[in-house]
């Protein structure tokens, strides 16, 4: 890999906390850094170098250090550098400029910077505009690539103009359009599950298919971030993005091969396939929810509207179910399910895809033995793998059926480790391969899909937010969205409150 600065603006900010120093320490710790490294942090806060590195290395309470690793952790720190500037002045990116210089002669790194911008969405214009002022962007004299946080956009109309600002001052491929869910290992398994085996792809299609469900969901609340999330919502901060990729690798068509422009081509065409809602279609196809204070886990929490940086009148929605219909040749009149939302009864991603039932019928049950219709359940997170539920026969007199699994703990294919997914998605930036970002154009047409949603809700007042309770599964009125249906699948249906129990 090529010697490099990494540097983030928005550097005493949560996520470079929580999640980018974390995966860049574990980087090194790998030895997956580049011997001529450094990092170069940027905000307003007046740190020092020193302080810097203390707020995130040995204050950060994200970072977990193994015993004996501090040596480590204090080796990593003296690659850590930062600058205070005020991201509004033009001015003071020279500020930057020198300090990369300065690094450039001391560590090698060649010109070669990557920029992650971690700021409030508000910066994604300036900055890019302001490191094209003092020359920041340019490809001669090493590279530059430019790594946008999410939301990418508010609706359709500001992420193309979003895109457009990018494109006057980095090329499309300088531009690194980061989804963390991309980075997980089992939504990258979605694609080896469908293309590298010979048994699920054919049956992959309308034909055998009765409907998929997507299912995202969080026991937290929102946390400290009320005010963010108010203005966002599930439906931007988890469908827009993290959902639409992954109905994207469960729908698209097999690429030709297995190279970035092909995947992110074949996921463009299937984002361009799924039927709009329209904005009168919204109540009968999409249903919103908010959650309100409840007992979970023994304790009392708080509903949405109490939350710190909440309106106490606040419409925004913490639960979105959605029905929509892809429309092309493969899935033509087979219903999909998303469903995701906040204070739910555990934390859970998982994809169900139900098989359509024999033609006919031979075995009934005369008694409680229960039978369903063929399902692979495709685990995301957690206790991450694959389980195929299908009938077998009861052994004694008769032909009584009982639904068993065959399943598969992706724990038991190896030991070794796991790279949690902001670690593999910043060591590709750092190797210069965007298969795992998301491309412009997707990114719009995503959006394409949302605004119709969004503009009903905000058009239209009467269109019920369904208050539903921590901790349980969301508005009933989701449960009719899947109609004369199996229903949603309860992922935990052991002990509803607790992860350990939600089997496969
Ligand atoms: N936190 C998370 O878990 C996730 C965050 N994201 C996205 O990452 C980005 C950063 O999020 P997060 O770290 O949580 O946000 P924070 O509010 O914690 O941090 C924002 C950072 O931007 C800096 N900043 C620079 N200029 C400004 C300005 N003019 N106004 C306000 N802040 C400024 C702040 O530092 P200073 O005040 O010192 O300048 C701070 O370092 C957001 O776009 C968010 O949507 C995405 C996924 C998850
Ligand atoms: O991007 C976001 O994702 C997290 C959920 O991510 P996960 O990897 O823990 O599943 C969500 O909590 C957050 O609201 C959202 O902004």
């Amino acid at each position: 890999m090529d010697p490099h600065v990494f540097v983030i603006f928005g550097a005493s900010g949560d996520l470079t906390r929580r999640k980018l120093i974390p995966a860049i320490f574990q980087l090194y710790k790998n030895n997956s850094l580049p011997k001529d490294f450094a990092l170069l942090g940027v905000s307003r806060t007046e740190f020092t170098d020193e302080a810097f590195r203390e707020a995130v290395t040995t204050d950060n309470k994200h970072l977990k250090k193994k015993e004996g690793e501090e040596e480590q952790l204090k080796e990593f720190a003296k690659s850590l550098f930062y600058q205070p500037i005020d991201t509004n002045d033009p001015e003071d990116y020279a500020k930057v400029k020198d300090r990369l210089h300065e690094m450039d002669d001391k560590y090698n790194t060649r010109g070669n910077y990557i920029f992650y911008l971690s700021t409030p969405p508000s910066l994604y214009e300036t900055i890019p505009e302001y490191l094209h002022r003092h020359d920041l962007n340019a490809k001669n004299g090493g590279w530059k690539r430019l790594v946008i946080e999410k939301p990418f956009g508010y609706d359709g109309k500001s992420a193309r103009e979003l895109n457009q600002i990018l494109l006057q001052y980095f090329e499309e491929d300088q531009i690194y359009r980061i989804d963390h869910y991309l980075g997980k290992e089992t939504v990258q398994n979605l694609l080896v599950t469908r293309f590298a085996n010979g048994i699920f792809e054919p049956l992959w299609n309308r034909n055998y298919i009765q409907h998929v469900q997507i299912t995202s969901a969080e026991s937290i609340g929102v946390e400290n971030r009320g005010g963010y999330y108010d203005e966002s919502g599930a439906l931007r901060d988890m469908v827009q993005n993290h959902l639409l990729q992954i109905v994207a690798h469960i729908g698209m068509e097999p690429p030709n091969t297995a190279d970035a422009k092909a995947i992110r081509n074949e996921k463009l065409k299937l984002f361009q396939s799924i039927r709009l809602i329209s904005e009168e279609e919204v109540p009968d196809y999409v249903v919103r929810g908010q959650y309100i204070a409840a007992e979970m886990d023994g304790k009392e929490v708080k509903g949405y509207r109490e939350e710190k940086g909440v309106p106490e009148d606040s419409r925004t929605e913490t639960y979105v179910g959605i029905k929509f219909f892809i429309d092309n040749w493969r899935w033509a009149g087979v219903p999909f399910y998303l469903r995701t939302g906040k204070r739910l009864p555990t934390k859970v991603t998982e994809v169900v895809v139900t098989f359509k039932s024999p033609p006919h019928r031979l075995f009934f049950n005369v008694n409680e033995i229960q039978s369903t219709p063929n399902q692979l359940v495709i685990r995301i997170q957690p206790q991450e793998g694959l389980a195929l539920h299908f009938g077998m026969k009861v052994p004694g007199a008769g032909f009584h059926v009982k639904t068993v699994d065959m399943d598969f703990h992706y724990s038991d294919l190896t030991d070794a480790y796991v790279p949690e997914a902001y670690e593999r998605l910043i060591l590709d930036c750092m190797k210069g391969d965007p298969t795992l970002y998301a491309m412009g154009d997707s990114v719009e047409a995503a959006w394409k899909f949302i605004d119709p949603i969004i503009n009903a809700w905000k058009n239209n007042p009467d269109i019920t937010v369904h208050g539903y309770p921590s901790g349980t599964w969301g508005p009933a009125a989701a449960e009719d969205l899947i109609e004369g249906e199996e229903g949603w699948r309860n992922p935990c249906e052991e002990i509803s409150n607790s992860q350990e129990n939600c089997e496969l």
